[in-house]
């Protein structure tokens, strides 16, 4: 199977710096990502899960270049797309699109939805008006809305419509790729089934590749193929779906395991309140998780485990893995 993206390295420091003329003090800066390599196959989904503030919303926003990395490089279909992010923000949008978590915040209240879904029409395909009604109409048709829809307002529709419009939007653009980052967090449980039964007839029928962000434990186990674990801005853990849950080798994997998911309950770890995460600014040298880790031992708190392949693609960054 080939990959349709591959990331390498990809890193993001926020703040840091000397100032304007260089000079003072050096500023502290946080490491939200922290070196995430991974790839996804072709027509696969990879669920990214971990706890709020862990850096999921910063990868996935390099990824779609929205946010310029400190390093690293992002790989789709062969071509690396982190040299142009910035430069060339339509090359990005043809191949790879995101999907917010708040549909209503995410549209423009002062357009209709014709005009919403023909914006990436025009500015990415520069597609003549007279294709244009014909491919609007196929994208509505295949999100379940109905066509008077489109001369309506965004604030016209309910949480569940809406975000089928912020999908409909990002498949306007044809990408290869769907970042969905909490694509049903906002919506009501009963809704949330509805659009991933959507989201996965839409992967078969337009061929595509999805990155499914989630701190919803339960809702990455239905959708994903493959799940990474993010903690304090790096990957710990990255399997198989129906593995990575049945059997962690990461401690914190473990943790969030046990904490039975129920679907729509926010990802926390049970004993996450009394533990708290490490400080940002200044983080520990070994392992972020030694401290809450049951297995810890002295070289956790001293060196940081490198994420390694621990049998048929089950990786952990771990000195100490379960088994
Ligand atoms: N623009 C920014 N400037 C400075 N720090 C930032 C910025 N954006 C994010 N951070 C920090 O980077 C870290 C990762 O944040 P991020 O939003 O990616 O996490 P997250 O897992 O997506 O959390 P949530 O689920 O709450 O959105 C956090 O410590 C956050 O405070």
């Amino acid at each position: 199977m080939t990959d349709t993206l591959r990331i390498r390295d990809l890193d993001k420091r926020f703040g840091g710096g000397r100032g304007l003329l260089g000079f003072g003090k050096e500023k502290p800066s946080v490491h939200a990502v922290q070196s995430a390599s991974l790839d996804v196959a072709r027509g696969q989904t990879l669920g990214i899960v971990g706890e709020s503030g862990c850096g999921k919303s910063t990868l996935a926003r390099m990824i779609v270049g929205l946010l310029p990395p400190s390093a690293g490089t992002i790989e789709i279909e062969g071509v690396n797309y982190a040299e142009r992010a910035g430069r060339d923000p339509a090359a990005f949008g043809k191949v790879i699109q995101y999907v917010f978590q708040d549909p209503l915040s995410s549209l423009n209240p002062r357009k209709t939805i014709r005009q919403i879904l023909e914006a990436p029409l025009k500015r990415l395909h520069r597609m003549p008006a007279e294709q244009r009604a014909a491919r609007i109409a196929e994208i509505l048709d295949a999100v379940n809305l109905r066509p008077e829809f489109l001369d309506r307002y965004p604030h016209e529709f309910s949480g569940g419509q809406a975000q089928r419009i912020g999908i409909a939007r990002a498949l306007a653009a044809a990408p290869r790729i769907l970042v969905l980052d909490e694509p049903v967090s906002a919506l009501d449980v009963s809704v949330q089934a509805q659009v991933l039964n959507l989201l996965s007839q839409l992967r078969e029928e337009f061929d595509l590749t999805y990155l499914f962000i989630s701190h919803d434990l339960a809702v990455v186990e239905a959708v994903a193929d493959r799940v990474a674990v993010m903690y304090f801005g790096a990957i710990v853990e990255l399997a198989p779906a129906r593995e990575i849950f049945a059997r962690p080798r990461h401690h914190y994997t473990a943790l969030l395991a046990r904490s039975a998911p129920v679907v729509g309950r926010p990802l926390a770890a049970p004993e996450a309140a009394d533990a708290e995460l490490p400080d940002p600014l200044n983080p520990p040298p070994g392992c972020a998780f030694a401290r809450r880790c049951p297995a810890a031992t002295e070289i956790c708190h001293r060196t940081k485990p490198p994420l390694e392949d621990h049998g048929t693609g089950h990786h952990a960054a771990c000195h100490h893995p379960a088994r």
